[in-house]
């Protein structure tokens, strides 16, 4: 079984990512990590992320640890946002989430265009969202935990920024795919969205209440 969880930044599509694939024994790819190593790769070299030949020269993850903090950062959410508009950067990374998608044990991917383009087959679609506000306030309360000072008022300008380019940008925009179930968290705790999540994955495989 593939799930597909899209939705904007910091919506808590990660989290709940997460939790279906530990409720169905799945391994799960946080597909926004490739392109956030990327943009760190770039601001690292001093790279131009307004040149496409640069910002495809840094799809190399030889260098990076997926659990570096720095990753996390607006700064390289940003640039990640602005290469990822790219046809040659979407196409180099494409091939490792559709693999990932298709190894014989299902899996659960997160991003903008999981159920669009990268597993339109997916069994379930999630497009999990959240009020900007609410979701600003989580991100910068995570970035905080991590250790990484932020301003709530910039976190909001930069995560508004970075849908409103997601969602013009000629290929695979960020949208919600006609066979996704919409799932709003604002006014959810996290273990009530997770709940909720499974009951729509559960109500597709048609194993509903
Ligand atoms: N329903 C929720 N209620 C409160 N906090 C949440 C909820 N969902 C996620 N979070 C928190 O918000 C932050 C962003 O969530 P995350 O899942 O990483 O979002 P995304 O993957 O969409 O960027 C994390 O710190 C996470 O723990
Ligand atoms: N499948 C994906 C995942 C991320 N991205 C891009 O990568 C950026 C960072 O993604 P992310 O999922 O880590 O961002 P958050 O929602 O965690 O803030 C997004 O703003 C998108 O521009 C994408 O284009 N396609």
């Amino acid at each position: 079984m593939i799930i597909a969880v899209d939705g904007p930044a910091a919506s808590g599509k990660g989290t709940i990512a997460k939790a279906l694939a530990a409720h169905y024994q799945l391994p799960h790819l946080d597909t926004g990590l490739l392109y956030r190593a990327v943009a760190l790769n770039l601001l690292r070299w001093g790279g131009d992320p307004s040149d496409e030949k640069e910002a495809l020269a840094a799809c190399d993850f030889s260098q990076i640890d997926f659990d570096d903090p720095e990753l996390k950062s607006e700064a390289a959410g940003g640039v990640a946002s602005r290469i990822s508009v790219y046809p040659l950067v979407r196409a180099a990374l494409i091939k490792r989430q559709r693999d990932f998608a298709e190894q014989p044990s299902g899996a659960v991917l997160d991003g903008r265009d999981i159920g669009t383009v990268i597993a339109p087959q997916a069994e379930a679609k999630l497009f999990v969202t959240a009020k900007a506000d609410v979701r600003a306030r989580r991100r910068h309360a995570e970035l905080t935990k991590l250790g990484l000072q932020t301003h709530l008022e910039d976190v909001l300008l930069d995560i508004q920024a970075r849908d409103e380019r997601d969602r013009t940008r000629d290929m695979a925009p960020l949208q919600q795919a006609e066979d996704a179930d919409l799932l709003d968290t604002s006014e959810m705790a996290i273990d009530a969205a997770v709940q909720r999540a499974i009951a729509l994955v559960e109500a597709r495989l048609g194993r509903g209440a």
